[in-house]
């Protein structure tokens, strides 16, 4: 079998979006500007989908939201040429191939996440060519379905975020994760509100369900050793992103705090980025994105790598493409979920272009046996509200 053609297209949604509330979701640029300035970039409108066809007729999709459009450039200038006329089952020398010849600019970021969509394109035409889900080529059916946690619960009103908790838990869910909306420029202030949010949400959903608390790379250092002390008695188990992702120090010391687990992953790249943070304890749940990290391939790694460490793997975001590894390895004990929302922050846009992504019940999700690749098509009901860039 071989690769035949190579199609990159940016879907830049131009529907309609639900304004950024004010205090939305904690993060990387509010230490620097206004809060609306930083929701501004807090906005992921556009995905691009990677078509892979064979010689024999098959086609594989792929897809990256990270920096959309020059993810596409970058697989059209230069991953194309390295894949065009290779046998998709050379899927490691593909991803070597990929990732060697882009190193010098290339291993962290939209680089990696432009390799990832290929990979994801040739591994879901891996799983169409022998008539198996991808899961089945990975490791198989390791769960018979697939906890999942409801991810939401942005920093609005909180009477909005009982009512949404109390929704969501009415499905069935037994996991959430909410948004912090405030950080250290927010001073004491601040850190009244992100507790009565907490404190709120926890009073929704008791003290038998598990809380997750997502910072977003919004707070520092120091105000999350001041925040960690407060947060211990809402049970919560993990505190996500409290500081960027270089700051693996950071991210180092407060683990070792030992009071709230702390998680991260989502803009770690490579299965040496992950060995550098689990050989420097920096998190206590790996939280990748198969869309980012470096594909299928380098995700079935850093798996195999969690386990060895004893870390579990909760990958970014559910998808598709992240529920084939959770389903195939024991280090990955459960998914997030986004359910399909109006178009918010985007990462429910994968929803309104693509079919097949399965819809939880009870907390659960589940990927078919008798559904070959990835599982997914292309949704031609929301077409007309796309910008499609070829
Ligand atoms: O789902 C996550 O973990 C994300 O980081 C998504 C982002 O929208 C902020 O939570
Ligand atoms: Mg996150």
């Amino acid at each position: 079998m071989k690769i035949t053609a190579v199609r990159a297209r940016v879907y830049e949604w131009k529907g309609k979006t639900v304004p950024p509330q004010g205090n939305f979701c904690s993060n990387a640029m509010d230490l620097l500007y206004s809060r609306q300035e930083t929701m501004k970039t807090f906005r992921f409108h556009q995905w691009t989908v990677v078509e892979i066809e064979t010689d024999t007729g098959l086609v594989g999709y792929g897809n990256v939201a990270l920096a959309p459009k020059v993810a596409k450039q970058i697989i059209d200038q230069y991953l194309t040429p390295l894949v065009m006329g290779q046998d998709p089952w050379d899927y490691e020398y593909l991803n070597q191939r990929m990732y060697r010849a882009t190193q010098a600019w290339g291993r962290k970021g939209v680089g990696m996440a432009a390799i990832s969509a290929v990979d994801l394109a040739i591994w879901d035409i891996l799983g169409k060519s022998v008539n198996k889900p991808v899961f089945k080529l990975l490791g198989g059916r390791t769960k018979e379905k697939i906890p999942c946690y409801y991810s939401k619960l942005y920093r609005t009103d909180l009477d909005e975020m009982q009512k949404e908790a109390e929704t969501y838990l009415k499905q069935g869910f037994t996991a959430f994760k909410m948004r912090f909306g405030y950080g250290p420029k927010d001073l004491q202030k601040g850190v009244v509100e992100n507790l009565k949010s907490v404190a709120a949400v926890r009073e929704v959903i008791g003290d038998d369900t598990d809380l997750m608390l997502e910072c977003y790379m919004g707070w520092n250092l120091e105000y999350t050793k001041r925040m960690l002390p407060k947060l211990a008695q809402y049970q919560p188990r993990w505190l996500e992103e409290p500081v960027i992702a270089d700051d693996i120090d950071g991210y180092a010391e407060l683990n070792a705090m030992n009071i709230i687990p702390i998680s991260g992953g989502e803009h770690e790249f490579s299965l040496y980025g992950f060995k550098q943070l689990l050989d420097r304890k920096a998190v206590s749940v790996v939280q990748y994105d198969t869309n980012r990290v470096g594909g299928i391939t380098m995700a079935h790694k850093i798996n195999a790598l969690c386990e060895a460490y004893s870390v579990p793997v909760i990958p970014h975001a559910g998808q598709m493409h992240n529920y084939h590894l959770t389903m195939s390895t024991l280090a990955s004990p459960m998914a997030e979920y986004f359910p399909m929302f109006d178009v918010e922050v985007g990462n429910e846009l994968f929803y309104y272009i693509f079919d097949g992504e399965p819809v939880a019940e009870n907390g659960f999700l589940d990927l078919r046996d008798d559904v070959p690749g990835l599982g997914l098509s292309l949704k031609t009901e929301f077409l007309d509200q796309f910008d499609i860039i070829e």
